[in-house]
This record gives structure tokens, C-alpha cells and sequence, in this order.
């Protein structure tokens, strides 16, 4: 019998194997099973889906800039792991791009073993045709979330005179 060669099962498939665990497992849970991918755009598609569609049920907390769901009740991956993912807009306080750009910018520098893992963001925004004053108008909304790896036991003010060694990151900084 011929065994294909790893490298050759790659090429004739055309796809390498990193992408075709994103098919098959959605980008998020391909950037949890690898270290060292760094953070990345991640399809609103995919943490509508995740996240039950932002379901109540899933909600983690509210901090001063959104909420933040957890995904996964079951945990993303079969060994338990999960993800946060905070949505920005749904707060009172409205996130301008530029401040999207700038949190952006700092969780993109600060990544250390002791700070929680900042996993990727979306940035999407639709159209939607509606009425307004007597008219019709296309009325835009975006969304930005942020990922991070998900925390077990709450948040750094449990942990700041206990033994966990997380740090918790802030998008506030
Ligand atoms: N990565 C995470 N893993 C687990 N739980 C999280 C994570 N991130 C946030 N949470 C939960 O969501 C809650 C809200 O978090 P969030 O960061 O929005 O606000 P905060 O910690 O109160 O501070 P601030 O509003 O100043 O940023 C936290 O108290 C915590 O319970």
C-alpha cells in the first residue's frame, strides 16, 4: 500500500491543514489551539454563533464598556477551554472607532503569559433601509467585540490579594 506523505496530503487537497480545521471548527477555536497565532479579525457570523446570538443566558457580567459573554457552556474545545467576548456597543457608552483602534493598539502590544490572552476582534457594520421623519434612510450599525480567553472565577478583584497568577486585562488603559 502507499502511504501519502504528509506534506503531500496537504497538496492535493489544496488547503492546508490549519485551514481546514477553520472550516471545520470556526477561526476562534483555531486560534486557542495554537500559542502562539496572534490575535486576528474574527467574522461576526461566526461570534453571533457562538454566543447564541448574544443570548442573555450566556452573559458573564457587565463592566463599565459592555458586556461580556461567555461562549460555550460546554467550553469551545473538547478539553474545556473557553472564550469571552465583549461587546462594546451594547453599553451605554459608545465606542467611536478611533477608540476601537486604540484599545486595538494596546491589547495588540501587551500579550504575556501572566495577562489574559487577547484572541481577536470584530468590526462589522450593516445597513439597514428604514423609516425615519416620513422618509426612508439606511440607518448603520457596527458591532466591536473583543475576545479573550475566558477566565475561570471571576475577575482580577477576586484574585488581586489571592494566589491566582492572571492578570486581568483592561481596554480602559
Ligand atoms: N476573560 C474573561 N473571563 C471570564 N470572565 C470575564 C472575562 N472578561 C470579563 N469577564 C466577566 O465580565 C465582567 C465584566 O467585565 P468587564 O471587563 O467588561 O468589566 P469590569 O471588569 O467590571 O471593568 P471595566 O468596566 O472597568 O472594564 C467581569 O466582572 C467578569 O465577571
Amino acid at each position: 500500500m502507499d502511504f501519502v506523505p504528509f506534506s503531500k496530503k496537504v497538496e492535493t487537497s489544496g488547503v492546508p491543514f490549519s485551514k481546514q480545521a477553520e472550516a471545520r471548527h470556526g477561526i476562534l477555536e483555531s486560534i486557542l489551539q495554537d500559542p502562539s497565532a496572534k490575535p486576528r479579525s474574527l467574522p461576526l457570523q461566526e461570534l453571533k454563533e457562538v454566543t447564541n446570538n448574544f443570548s442573555e443566558d450566556r452573559q458573564l457580567g457587565k463592566g463599565g464598556f459592555g458586556i461580556v459573554y461567555k461562549v460555550s457552556e460546554q467550553g469551545l474545545l473538547a478539553n474545556g477551554e473557553a472564550v469571552a467576548v465583549k461587546d462594546l456597543i451594547s453599553s451605554q457608552f459608545q465606542f467611536k472607532e478611533n477608540q476601537f483602534k486604540h484599545e486595538l493598539d494596546n491589547l495588540m502590544k501587551v500579550q504575556h503569559e501572566n495577562i489574559v490572552r487577547f484572541l481577536g476582534y470584530c468590526y462589522e457594520s450593516s445597513r439597514e433601509y428604514m423609516e425615519y421623519e416620513a422618509t426612508h434612510v439606511f440607518a448603520e450599525s457596527s458591532k466591536m467585540l473583543l475576545c479573550f480567553e475566558y477566565v475561570p472565577n471571576g475577575s482580577l478583584d477576586k484574585h488581586i490579594n489571592g494566589m491566582s497568577h492572571y492578570i486581568y486585562t483592561h481596554h480602559n488603559s
